[in-house]
């Protein structure tokens, strides 16, 4: 499958917080990333999400939550013509000892194995050292957006190939023109 895009979920699509996404109501997406994934998916492309969601290790909210906040996100885009594709998460705490939570590739993993898709060259998009780490673990294109934690990731360095933008606004435009 070409066309394929695997997007963070806080940060790059939604506003992040330090103290967690715990309501739908702290759920908001970041400017322009709505009709971001909606443009792409008119246009052909598949877009998967891979989120770390500890929050529900940590207790902080409960699975019905997480799910209210992916079927608004899956509404707001159907409402401008698109569709969200696969949303895959990570339940667990960091010291769970999972393979699915980032930088852990599983998510991806996951992912490609449900669209029998390769994942080299996948662009996958992030605001935190995590997800290009993951990126890089199966040989997917680290693509770094500037909003969340995307600025305090650029300060510490960045792994060698990983592409910077300023959101995932102009991640569509930039992948748009390339048709
Ligand atoms: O960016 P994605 O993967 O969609 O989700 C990140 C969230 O699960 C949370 O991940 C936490 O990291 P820890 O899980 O506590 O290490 C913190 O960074 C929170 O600020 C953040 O909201
Ligand atoms: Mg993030
Ligand atoms: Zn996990």
């Amino acid at each position: 499958m070409n066309k394929l895009l695997i997007l963070d979920r806080d940060g790059v699509i939604n506003q992040d917080s330090d103290a967690y996404i715990k309501s739908l109501a702290e759920w908001i997406p970041v400017p322009g990333a709505i009709a971001a994934i909606a443009r792409l998916s008119r246009a052909g492309w598949t877009v998967a999400v891979a989120t770390n969601q500890s929050g529900l290790a940590r207790g902080y909210y409960d699975l019905a939550t997480l799910e209210a906040m992916h079927a608004h996100l899956r509404q707001l885009v159907a409402e401008q013509g698109g569709e969200v594709g696969l949303i895959v998460h990570c339940p667990h705490g960091p010291d769970d000892g999972c393979d699915c939570r980032k930088p852990h590739p599983g998510m991806l993993k996951q992912i490609a194995e449900h669209y029998a898709a390769d994942l080299a060259g996948v662009w996958f998009v992030g605001d935190s050292s995590g997800d290009l780490e993951a990126a890089l673990a199966v040989d997917c294109q680290p693509i770094l957006v500037k909003t969340g934690k995307g600025e305090r990731t650029l300060a510490q360095g960045l792994p060698a190939g990983t592409l910077l933008f300023d959101d995932l606004a102009a991640v569509a435009d930039h992948l748009l023109q390339q048709e």
